[in-house]
């Protein structure tokens, strides 16, 4: 503990607690987009023509662009636990704000994967398979999945910042031997998994209810299948975060090795 104490806004248990709230938005921003038919052109590029206005992007990269576009003109991408899907972007309109440092500079950003899977795996089980015209709707839905998932995800920077700084010497070890399997052994407590699982199961099957007295507590009412959230978690939201985790410990070990050895020359 030392000088990493209970209060400190970067402890393991405050990060803990930005994920577990961070729960709650997925689940909910993944609700609101099952109301809405698959709509697989929007995914498609060239699927539509809509006014030529999309160029070579699918209608949804060119949403997520238009609106990232403004995002970042107002210093969103400035914060340390957000990352942009697109690119390029215009800088902010806004003077930038100086955030507490706390991760060590880095480019990792695995929102291509996030895109990927979204759209491959994640949209078509949760909405139904067919067009039911309301494309802006359902892309702005998409919208907020995407962000959620990604800050969720890329807050494994500021987990791996707070492992590193309780046991520095041996992720130091391990990222010089680049062993990847170590460090991701070392990062892993499967009782928090475990946790975080069982408590997603609760939370999926109370706020995907329809609340209809005659329909409560009936599994198949819920909006969004109790098992697919769940499984959502264990196939790529905890899998990717811990990518991210080992990405950012490797560099992180190896940095702070060379700075170790410079400062000993
Ligand atoms: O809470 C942690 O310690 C994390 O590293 C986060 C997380 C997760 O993605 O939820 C990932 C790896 C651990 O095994 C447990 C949980």
């Amino acid at each position: 503990m030392s000088n990493f104490t209970e209060n400190n806004p970067f402890s393991l248990d405050k990060l803990r607690s930005t994920l577990i709230r961070l729960e709650d938005t997925i689940i909910f921003a993944l609700i609101e987009r099952a109301q809405f038919a698959l709509n697989n052109c929007i995914y498609t590029k060239g699927a539509l023509e809509f006014n030529g206005a999309t160029g070579d992007r699918s209608f949804l990269e060119y949403f997520l662009w238009e609106t990232e576009k403004v995002h970042a003109k107002v210093r969103r991408y400035t914060s340390p636990d957000e990352y942009a899907f697109t690119s390029p972007l215009p800088e902010p309109i806004l003077p930038v704000l100086k955030f507490k440092e706390f991760l060590a500079p880095n480019d990792i950003n695995v929102n291509g994967s996030i895109m990927d899977i979204y759209v491959k795996s994640i949209v078509p089980v949760i909405c139904q398979d067919r067009d039911d015209n309301n494309y802006g709707s359902s892309a702005t839905k998409d919208i907020e999945c995407l962000q959620a998932l990604s800050r969720r995800i890329h807050y494994g920077k500021f987990i791996a910042e707070s492992k590193f700084r309780s046991s520095s010497e041996e992720y130091i070890k391990l990222a010089l031997a680049n062993d990847r399997n170590g460090i991701y052994e070392l990062l892993t407590n499967r009782q928090v998994e475990e946790k975080l699982l069982e408590r997603l199961r609760r939370k999926a099957l109370v706020y995907g209810q329809t609340f209809d007295q005659e329909k409560e507590g009936q599994n198949s009412h819920l909006r969004v299948p109790v098992n697919v959230v769940v499984e959502l978690y264990e196939r790529w939201v905890i899998p990717l975060t811990k990518e991210v985790e080992v990405d950012y410990l490797i560099e992180r070990g190896q940095k702070a090795a060379e700075g170790q050895q410079k400062q000993d020359s």
